[in-house]
């Protein structure tokens, strides 16, 4: 494809679509019995080893008392596979990003992602019962929303990352941006530990803990949130909570969306940002989610639940969480905290933009350096104006 292309990947998804055209096997339906098995070949000097346990790979939690409730293998696959695609009108009127993100017990989407992952389900013959679903209906979405075009996502980002070097960082990375984030490892344990302050934000963090698995558009929140919307932490540091924690963690599609949702490659509109507040509210008023994920909020009554730090001490000792004692204070205020985070990524931008995308550390240093004394200026500007108030 990047021959195509002149020597380089399709940067767009629709330039992407473009060059890819049809699947030549897309006619010639797949076979689904596997007729032989390769051989393993010579290994030459290296030793066929055990399957490392879970406690071996550092996963094993005594204490967790919710498990995924996605069982791994192929026939697992196979049925959820059947179940999703069951529903034809499901399946030809799929829209994403439409769909619910707080919906757990039924998620809005297919959750084959794990299985695609292991390869425990082949996205050509995914790809092949989607075609065949959309031969039998009269209408049905097209790319980038629908189904087939989620599966294109996937082969998009891997086309981006095998041509692209140093796909999985910052520095040395011609299609990321250079932004000067904070490193802040108080603020970025208390977002992987669920301790944000923000319940939609952290209920997110908990299933990613407990499931593994979060709907994308959880995914965009607590993305945006680490980020370029509120605590403007560094983009690899959450790609690498992602790998640890998800269980369809996928190195090109992890490091793909990372790049993406913190407006350093693929998406620029960095004004648009997430709300920790009402995004979630918007889905599910009455905090179902929230009340599953985070129980120690399951009293708050749902005029409070998206931000309990509102609630009176009366309603607080009543729903049984005191906040700051058995929840915690928000982090950071999302309004300062997000305006802040628009002052840097524009300056960061103009700063790529000036230096025709060649910004050096020391660049990046000086730019840290002034944003940090417009920081200062601004906050002691602010505490004048309070003492004249
Ligand atoms: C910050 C962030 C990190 C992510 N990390 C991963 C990851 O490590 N592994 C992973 O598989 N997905 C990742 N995604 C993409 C997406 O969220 C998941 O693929 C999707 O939520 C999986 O659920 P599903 O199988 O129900 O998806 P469906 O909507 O049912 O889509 C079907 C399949 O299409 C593919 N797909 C869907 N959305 C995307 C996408 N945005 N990019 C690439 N492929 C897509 C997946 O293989 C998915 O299984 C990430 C998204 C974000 C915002």
């Amino acid at each position: 494809m990047s021959e195509k292309n002149g020597g380089r990947p399709p940067l767009s998804y629709q330039s992407f679509l473009k060059l890819a055209g049809q699947p030549s096997w897309a006619s010639s339906p797949l076979s689904t019995t596997i007729s032989w098995l390769p051989p393993v070949g010579d290994v030459g000097s290296c030793e066929i080893s055990k399957v490392p346990t879970t406690e071996e790979l550092g996963y094993a939690d005594a204490g967790q008392d919710e498990l995924t409730p996605f069982k791994g293998g192929e026939s697992e696959a196979l049925k959820r596979l059947r179940e999703s695609l069951s529903d034809k009108e499901w399946v030809a009127s799929f829209e994403k990003p439409k769909g619910d993100p707080s919906v757990f017990l039924k998620p809005a989407t297919t959750v084959l992602s794990p299985y695609l992952k292991f390869g425990c389900l082949s996205s050509r013959y995914f790809y092949q019962c989607l075609q065949d679903v959309y031969k039998n209906v009269k209408r049905h979405t097209s790319p980038p929303v629908s189904l087939v075009g989620q599966l294109l996502w996937r082969d998009f980002f891997y086309t981006v990352a095998f041509g692209t070097p140093n796909f999985d960082q910052m520095t040395g990375n011609r299609i990321c941006k250079q932004i000067p984030w904070n490193s802040n490892d108080e603020l970025l344990v208390a977002w992987r530990e669920a301790r944000t302050g923000y319940p939609w934000i952290d209920a997110i963090m908990v299933q990613l803990q407990k499931w593994g698995w979060m709907h994308h558009l959880a995914r965009h929140c607590v993305a945006c949130f680490l980020t370029r919307g509120d605590l403007f932490i560094h983009w690899e540091k959450g790609r690498d909570v992602f790998e640890r924690l998800l269980i369809d963690a996928d190195w090109a599609i992890n490091n793909g969306n990372w790049l993406w949702l913190s407006c350093s490659s693929f998406f620029y509109q960095y004004n648009r940002i997430y709300s920790p507040i009402s995004f979630g509210k918007k889905y599910d008023p009455n905090g179902n989610y929230i009340r599953h994920f985070l129980p120690i909020l399951k009293d708050m009554p749902k005029e409070y639940i998206y931000e309990p730090w509102t609630a009176p001490l009366s309603i607080q000792i009543k729903a049984n969480c005191i906040i700051g004692k058995d929840y915690p204070k928000p982090v950071v205020s999302h309004d300062s905290a997000s305006k802040d985070c628009r002052r840097k990524l524009s300056e960061a931008y103009a700063l790529n933009q000036k230096l025709n995308g060649q910004v050096g550390e020391a660049d990046l240093k000086n730019l840290r350096r002034k944003l940090e004394e417009d920081q200062n200026q601004e906050s002691t500007k602010r505490q004048k104006q309070k003492l004249v108030g």
